[in-house]
């Protein structure tokens, strides 16, 4: 088993080093004005960090490997979204990726040895066990999703593999000119199991573009990504971005965080039901929601023509 896995490192490891002249060159400057120094402990893969009031931003934080999500980070973001969700000091949550890219996916070194070489005696529990895994790893980004507070991702360079999983699982796409998308798993022999399949086309008005793109690894561009709807707004570079996505997520921090939160969860709801099970479902949660005193406090304001970011609403 030790020699199998050695070798598939190795592998990997010589394709790894093999590709680096076809990729681009390490050297390219790129502004990283909003990165943070490194990881927040007790993490290492992510630096998290509050940088407007009620505004919690969640930084990919492996740099110097592209942000390749190694098997502490499959596991951070579960715990950093589940704090997230409880926090009632966060109201908004933005998403981006230190270094020269966003993230370039899956951490090929530890695939070989998580991944390809599950544990268990027979068959049946290497199966059994490797599932487990999958649904785990499904969780990293499912999380994202259930979390009631909006997050707004910014993307700038490259988006690969895992990161479209992650993007397809945010509530708002941003991104930078340079930005490219690439659904890659089919280039390394793997159907993308963690949830790009699943959302994306739920995304992209087209399914044709969406299978195109899933079965033939074919990078996506910004322009593109904005006219197929996968992002809403692109950036000239990464300083704007984050401007512009800290600008967003304060316009959606200052309002209501009952309306915000209820409107998130009821638009994921509305994606994966009729409109018949949607709207039965919102009359259920606004029967209560509608109660609480933030409306009289919003609509106050609306009636002086006093912006939302005058009301102070209780924490939620
Ligand atoms: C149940 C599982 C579900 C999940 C499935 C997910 C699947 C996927 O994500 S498929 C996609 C896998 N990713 C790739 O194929 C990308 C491979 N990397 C690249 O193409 C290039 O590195 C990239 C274009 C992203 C960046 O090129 P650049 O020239 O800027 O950097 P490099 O010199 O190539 O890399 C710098 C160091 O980072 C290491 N690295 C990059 N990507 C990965 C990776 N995916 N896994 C592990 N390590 C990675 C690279 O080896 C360099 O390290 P070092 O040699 O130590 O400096």
């Amino acid at each position: 088993m030790y020699v199998q896995r050695a070798m598939l490192s190795g592998i990997i490891r010589s394709a790894l080093t093999k590709n680096r002249g076809l990729w681009l060159p390490s050297q390219v400057m790129v502004r990283t004005m909003s990165s943070s120094s490194g990881p927040t402990s007790p993490y290492t893969t992510l630096s998290i960090s509050r940088p407007t009031e009620r505004v919690t931003h969640v930084e990919l934080h492996r740099p110097e490997k592209r942000n390749a999500m190694n098997k502490a980070f499959w596991s951070e973001m579960v715990d950093c979204f589940n704090e997230i969700a409880a926090d009632p000091e966060c109201r908004v949550v933005v998403v981006s990726g230190a270094g020269k890219i966003f993230t370039a996916g899956i951490d090929l070194m530890d695939m070989a040895s998580n991944l390809l070489q599950p544990e268990g005696d027979d068959t049946a529990r290497v199966s059994w066990n490797l599932r487990k895994t999958i649904t785990k790893y499904q969780e990293t980004f499912s999380v994202i999703e259930k979390c009631s507070k909006p997050v707004v991702v910014a993307v700038h360079g490259a988006c690969i593999g895992g990161g479209v999983d992650l993007i397809t699982a945010c509530d708002i796409r941003l991104c930078t000119q340079d930005a490219w998308f690439q659904i890659k798993e089919v280039d390394i022999g793997i159907a993308a199991d963690v949830g790009t399949l699943h959302r994306l086309p739920k995304v992209i008005g087209s399914r044709s573009l969406v299978n195109e793109l899933a079965l033939t690894a074919r990078k996506m561009y910004a322009d593109e990504a904005k006219s197929s709807g996968l992002v809403s707004r692109v950036f000239a570079d990464k300083e704007t971005m984050m401007a512009g996505a800290l600008e967003m997520a304060g316009e959606i921090a200052a309002r209501s965080p009952v309306a915000v939160q209820g409107t998130k969860i009821n638009l994921v709801y509305a994606r994966d039901h009729s409109v018949a099970e949607g709207l039965d479902y919102i009359a259920t949660w606004n029967m209560s929601m509608l109660q609480t005193q933030d409306v009289m406090k919003s609509a106050q304001a609306a009636m002086e023509r006093k912006s939302p970011k005058t009301v102070a609403f209780s924490k939620l």
